[in-house]
């Protein structure tokens, strides 16, 4: 469920954080993207009675496309070695998680 989706991005977030190792990096980065995958799958209580093709699951859903995105980035940066930069990215994802949680928790 929803909850378990953002427990699993809250986990690996904070590994993206902490980390140095390649490796480690590259499976919380993992992680963190299927989370957000299967997040789209579901509907925040917020948005419970809207229509899948309504602005605002639209919305829900471009959120977190971005995240998606923006960790897609890691992952391309820490599969090019570039450790320091990939672990960077992890600003971006507080940000979009700041701006969703203020639209849609
Ligand atoms: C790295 C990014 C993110 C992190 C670390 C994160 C973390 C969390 C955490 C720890 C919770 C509380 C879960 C609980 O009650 O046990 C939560 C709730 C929630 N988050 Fe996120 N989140 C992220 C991104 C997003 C995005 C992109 C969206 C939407 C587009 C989102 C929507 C929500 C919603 C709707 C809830 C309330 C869920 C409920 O009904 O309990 N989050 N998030």
């Amino acid at each position: 469920d929803l909850e378990k989706d953002m427990d699993t991005l809250k986990e690996n977030l904070s590994t993206v954080k902490k980390t140095s190792d390649a490796g480690e990096l590259k499976q919380a980065l993992t992680a963190m993207r299927q989370a957000a995958q299967d997040a789209k799958g579901q509907t925040p209580e917020t948005l419970e009675g809207k229509a899948e093709d309504s602005a605002e699951v639209k919305d829900y859903h471009a959120h977190l496309d971005k995240l998606i995105s923006q960790i897609d980035l890691s992952l391309k940066k820490v599969e090019a070695g570039d450790v320091a930069g990939a672990k960077a990215e992890a600003a971006n994802f507080e940000q979009t998680r700041n701006e969703s949680h203020k639209k849609f928790r």
